[in-house]
């Protein structure tokens, strides 16, 4: 049986081993309220600055997981794995080639029961995935929801990854992405720098991820946890 460990999350907070944060910052971000701290970068992303990342982050009881981009950096002992794969790219070794090279010989190894897939529609031509994975950004709605449906109906992905990074994203699209869903969890992630744009995004994507602004300027990042978690209770009482 294969956990969902991010099946509530509403906000998570993506922190990049590559990048220095003091342990002030370090503590605020994981004392924010926020659901989970997701590990992960496109480079430079090592198995010793992975560790000693998770290492830090474990002096407290948010939980923690790790975003798969370099085998290399495969450090164990969070409570979760996801395996990115990128769908709007035509070079499929960002699909599904270098994850299978990854697993060639070591999938025993895998703790497959905390494992997720995560299908990326990469969609700012800008951010430092699509230029290493090639993705083709610049896709309509309809061709939005048309990739959506394709993973979340025909290869019943777990998560399906909007990854505007860096940018802020077109919320119509993300609410008809979200429209065609019948069983992924939505998540969204890009260029989320106010409470107002972080409310608006919990409305459109089940997951709300914030990332560069915890390094730009972390009070701001940290009005994003109450603008999330608000929004979500919002809803609940509307449905
Ligand atoms: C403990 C354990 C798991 C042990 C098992 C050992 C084992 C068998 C390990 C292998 C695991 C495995 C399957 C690894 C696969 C790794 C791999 C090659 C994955 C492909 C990743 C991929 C598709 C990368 C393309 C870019 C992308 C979509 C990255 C996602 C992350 C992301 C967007 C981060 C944000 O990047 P950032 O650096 O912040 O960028 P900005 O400049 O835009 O800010
Ligand atoms: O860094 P930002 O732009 O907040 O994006 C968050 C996340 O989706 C990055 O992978
Ligand atoms: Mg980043």
């Amino acid at each position: 049986m294969l956990s969902s460990f991010y099946m509530n999350w509403q906000h998570v907070f993506k922190l990049d081993p590559d990048r220095p944060i003091g342990d002030e910052a370090l503590h605020e971000v994981c004392m924010s309220g926020t659901d989970a701290i997701l590990v992960g970068g496109s480079s430079g992303v090592t198995f010793d600055n992975t560790v000693d990342l998770l290492s830090r982050i474990r002096r407290y009881e948010v939980p923690c997981a790790l975003e798969l981009t370099d085998p290399d950096a495969a450090v164990p002992g969070f409570d979760g794995y996801f395996v990115p794969m990128v769908l709007n790219t035509p070079d499929s070794e960002w699909l599904i080639g270098r994850q299978a090279e990854a697993l060639t010989g070591f999938g025993h190894l895998m703790p497959w029961d905390l494992m997720a897939g995560e299908a990326y529609l990469v969609l700012n031509a800008d951010c430092t995935a699509a230029r290493v994975s090639g993705a083709q950004a610049d896709l309509s709605a309809e061709q939005a929801v048309a990739y959506a449906q394709l993973a979340d109906r025909l290869m019943r992905v777990p998560v399906l990854y909007l990854e505007y990074s860096g940018a802020y994203g077109d919320m119509a699209l993300v609410r008809s992405v979200r429209q065609s869903l019948q069983q992924a969890q939505l998540f969204y992630g890009g260029g989320i720098r106010t409470p107002e744009q972080a409310r608006e995004a919990a409305q459109a994507a089940h997951t709300v991820v914030v990332g560069n602004v915890v390094y730009d300027d972390l009070q701001a990042a940290l009005l994003t946890v109450p603008a999330v978690k608000s929004s979500a209770k919002e809803q609940d009482h509307v449905f």
